[in-house]
């Protein structure tokens, strides 16, 4: 068995509110599922093939940096939902209905950005088989009625952003870390990799966007929604984009994660060629080494938390619009800690980052070394997305093909490669544009 991770800080201020919600089972929705909630840029967005959630307006939040952003978010949202209630008759029926948190998390207990847990007023959200609608008070004497619920998301729906005035295009600039800083960067790490420091890092770059108006985020999201249909698409307090890894994902009793690493561009692959993908990428040594120490950097941390845990033996190819990437799908059975209590999608996303699909091998030679080379603050790009629940149920994805508003027509855009001692820093940077092309391709770039 294993301990259970400190409710709370011995210094943790307990500030969090009483929360009570209500939720209304909606009828079956329109063949685009959610996509026709995304109407406005401040919504929150966390969904695939028309399920998930989008949420709106916000009654609770938390901010946190630093090596505890983890452990005060936990504690935060553990106050909030052992106080949540719901109104008698309009429980939560769904994992993710109810009182729920939209998050994002830093990469680098280092960064400057904040990790922040957001619980909306509203919520809308559909899953395989249902679809409900979530009103959320923190007000303990309002009643919550279906019909204030409809009539408030009429509102937010009403209120969409002004098409005319959003961006067409924009151009494209170096950000902290050019292309030329890049290669370089890359050509250090392959050198320390051959020193034996390590045997795998990740590194990444920026890439400023200025538009020629604002962003038109809601647009941006469900392009990407639409073409990446096989990535989960996110929008939380201005990071946006959609990712095609999950890191984990808690329902009940069961953890499911989808490591990737191992990546080929598809816009340099022969036409005439169907085995390409699997001959090249899943037949590459150095492609199979990178993704197999992906794999282990999770299932080593995983291992203890779990019952049962299947990996398969061979990855398989994932198909996106830009890539291929070799994937696994892992799926474990959690055990609970010795206080009885399941662990929370909270607690892994936590236990798991950064795994070395982001960061490298070993994890702490890695990320001091992506500190020192790529000299930049990751914010919250390659940090866990995604959202929880008051019993723990949630999603997190890993914040990749995606970018940060940093003001109203100005988003800057991240990508990285896994670098192991058959890098070459050139076909690295070619990935890395790879990479950017969803974000590109939806902003208009
Ligand atoms: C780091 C990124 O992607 C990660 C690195 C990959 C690789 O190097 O092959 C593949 C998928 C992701 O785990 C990114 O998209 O920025």
């Amino acid at each position: 068995m294993t301990e259970a991770p400190a409710a709370a800080l011995p210094d943790h201020e307990v500030r969090a509110p009483t929360l009570h919600s209500a939720t209304f089972e909606r009828g079956p929705m329109a063949e685009s599922g959610l996509l026709d909630y995304v109407v406005r840029s401040d919504a929150l967005v966390w969904g695939r093939r028309g399920d998930g959630k989008v949420g709106f307006g916000a009654v609770a939040r938390c901010d946190a940096r630093g090596t505890d952003r983890f452990a005060t978010a936990r504690a935060w949202w553990a106050d909030v939902s052992r106080r949540a209630t719901a109104a008698p008759g309009q429980e939560p029926t769904a994992p993710g209905a109810g009182v729920v948190a939209f998050a994002t998390f830093a990469f680098d207990a280092t960064s400057a950005a904040a990790s922040t847990l957001i619980v909306p007023r509203l919520v809308v959200g559909r899953s395989a088989d249902s679809s409900w609608l979530t009103i959320i008070s923190d007000d303990p004497s309002e009643e919550l009625t279906l019909e204030q619920a409809e009539e408030e998301l009429a509102l937010a729906l009403d209120e969409v952003d002004d098409e005319a005035e959003l961006h067409r295009g924009g151009t494209l600039a170096a950000g902290h870390v050019s292309e030329d800083a890049f290669t370089a960067c890359v050509a250090a790490g392959v050198a320390a990799i051959d020193a034996g420091e390590l045997t795998k890092l990740v590194l990444a770059r920026d890439a400023v966007a200025e538009l020629d108006g604002p962003v038109a985020v809601a647009q941006v999201l469900r392009e990407l929604a639409l073409r990446y249909s096989d990535c989960w698409t996110y929008s939380v307090d201005g990071l946006i984009g959609a990712t095609p890894e999950m890191l984990v994902r808690v329902d009940g009793a069961t953890a499911q994660a989808r490591v990737l690493a191992g990546t080929l561009d598809r816009s340099t692959a022969p036409a005439d060629d169907p085995h390409y993908p699997h001959r090249v990428l899943a037949g590459d040594e150095k492609q199979r080494h990178e993704h197999q120490l992906a794999i282990d950097s999770l299932t080593a941390e995983l291992g203890p938390l779990v019952s049962e845990m299947i990996a398969p033996a061979e990855p398989f190819v994932l198909q996106l619009p830009n890539v291929w990437h070799l994937a696994s799908d892992v799926q474990a059975h959690l055990t609970p800690y010795d206080d009885g209590r399941t662990p929370s999608a909270l607690d892994l996303a936590e236990v798991l980052h950064p795994t070395a699909a982001v960061c490298g091998t070993p994890t702490e030679a890695a990320a001091g070394l992506i500190r020192r080379l790529e000299g930049m603050d990751r914010g919250r790009y390659a940090g866990p997305v995604g959202w929880v629940d008051a019993e723990g149920n949630g999603e997190f994805g890993i914040a990749l093909r995606g970018g940060v508003i940093e003001s109203t027509s100005c988003i800057r855009l991240y990508a990285g490669c896994g670098i192991v001692a058959a890098s070459d820093p050139a076909a690295e940077l070619a990935e890395s544009w790879a990479k950017m092309r969803p974000m590109r391709e939806a902003l208009n770039l």
